[in-house]
């Protein structure tokens, strides 16, 4: 809903001092308040800039950027920065700082007491899964990348900020640890609600960690708006086609559940079809019919496992078909 956006930008243009060209130009666009936006785009096209915008470690040339409704360029830039999360790809902990005084690095500034910060920065160290018994005492040195980013998105909900911004923040981590942090943001992002601006170069990790994406082209413009579905079945342009590249149909699948479509009843089912949980991905289904003789899999209810009906090759591509034409309707 658009009256409800937390962040919105209104004809934002920045062209750095000396610059040939802007590097973002002519910017409108809405976060809803809660959700997760991506901005994703080849290297280069602005969206660091765009996203240090809204904290305002880069004042736009013009146009407006406002916050719950207020112009963040009339707001003090260190009262708003203490207001706003901020991880980034190399995290930028503190090297002298143990885990704990980094974590606790925002509430001292805001002059919270020391029972207060304690309490906080052991809740949030247990939360994303490094808990100040085993790594409170130790510096940033002593920890692998992945718990190292783990404490930067702490550090970052430390003062419980309504909004983050997250700038390539898994971009430095190996594929199996990024997989496991992607997934355990939206986790905790389920509880939180947050609004979250999301930087990536990565379409996958956009289509997977977006409610919304926001596609940027190399001319430093804003090439599409939508939510990751729509950007996947219709892209805007020649430019995010290409972006998006092969295997959108497949990326859609990711983006339903086996539980969001109607499933035929599982008598009829063979005995050597796979088994997979109604909680499950239809591309896990596909994955799962693939590495299969069956033509269809056994859907089981997430509770206990018993059978709840089957699903086809055949009914999963009708699906994705049917999804389409449904937000065809929506789109009138
Ligand atoms: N401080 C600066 N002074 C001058 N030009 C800059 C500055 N920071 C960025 N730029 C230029 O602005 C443009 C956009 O840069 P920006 O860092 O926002 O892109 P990006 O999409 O985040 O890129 P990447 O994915 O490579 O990090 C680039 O052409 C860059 O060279």
């Amino acid at each position: 809903m658009i009256d409800d956006a937390l962040i919105a930008f209104e004809g934002v243009t920045k062209t750095y001092p000396g610059a040939g060209r802007a590097a973002i130009s002519g910017l409108d666009f809405r976060i809803p308040r809660g959700a997760i936006l991506t901005l994703v785009g080849p290297s280069g096209c602005g969206k660091t800039t765009t996203m240090k915008m809204v904290n305002r470690l880069i004042e736009p040339s013009s146009g407006r950027i406002s916050l719950d409704g207020k112009d963040v360029s009339k707001v003090d830039a260190t009262a708003l920065r203490r207001s706003i999360g901020y991880v980034i790809q190399q995290v930028g902990l503190f090297p002298h700082h143990t885990i704990s005084q980094n974590v606790a690095a925002v509430p001292r500034l805001l002059g919270w007491d020391k029972r207060r910060t304690h309490d906080r920065v052991a809740e949030l160290l247990d939360l994303v899964g490094v808990p100040m018994s085993d790594f409170g005492d130790r510096y940033p040195a002593q920890l692998s990348g992945g718990q190292a980013q783990r404490v930067g998105v702490a550090r970052a909900l430390a003062a419980n900020p309504d909004v983050l911004l997250m700038d390539e923040p898994f971009g430095a981590i190996d594929p199996i640890t990024r997989v496991e942090l992607q997934g355990e943001l939206l986790r905790l992002q389920r509880e939180m609600h947050k609004t979250i601006l999301f930087v990536t170069h990565d379409i996958d990790e956009a289509v997977k960690m977006g409610d919304r994406i926001a596609v940027f082209d190399s001319n430093a413009t804003l090439a599409q708006y939508d939510t990751p579905d729509a950007v996947l079945a219709r892209p805007a342009s020649d430019f995010v086609r290409r972006f998006v590249g092969d295997g959108a149909a497949l990326q859609r699948l990711k983006l339903r559940r086996i539980s969001d479509v109607p499933l035929v009843d599982f008598a009829d089912a063979s005995a050597d079809a796979p088994r997979i949980a109604g909680s499950s991905t239809l591309h896990q289904a596909l994955d799962a019919l693939l590495h299969s003789h069956a033509d269809h899999v056994v859907v089981t209810a997430v509770d206990g496992g018993r059978p709840v009906g089957t699903l086809s090759f055949d009914r999963l591509r009708l699906a994705l078909r049917e999804a389409e034409g449904a937000e065809r309707e929506v789109a009138r």
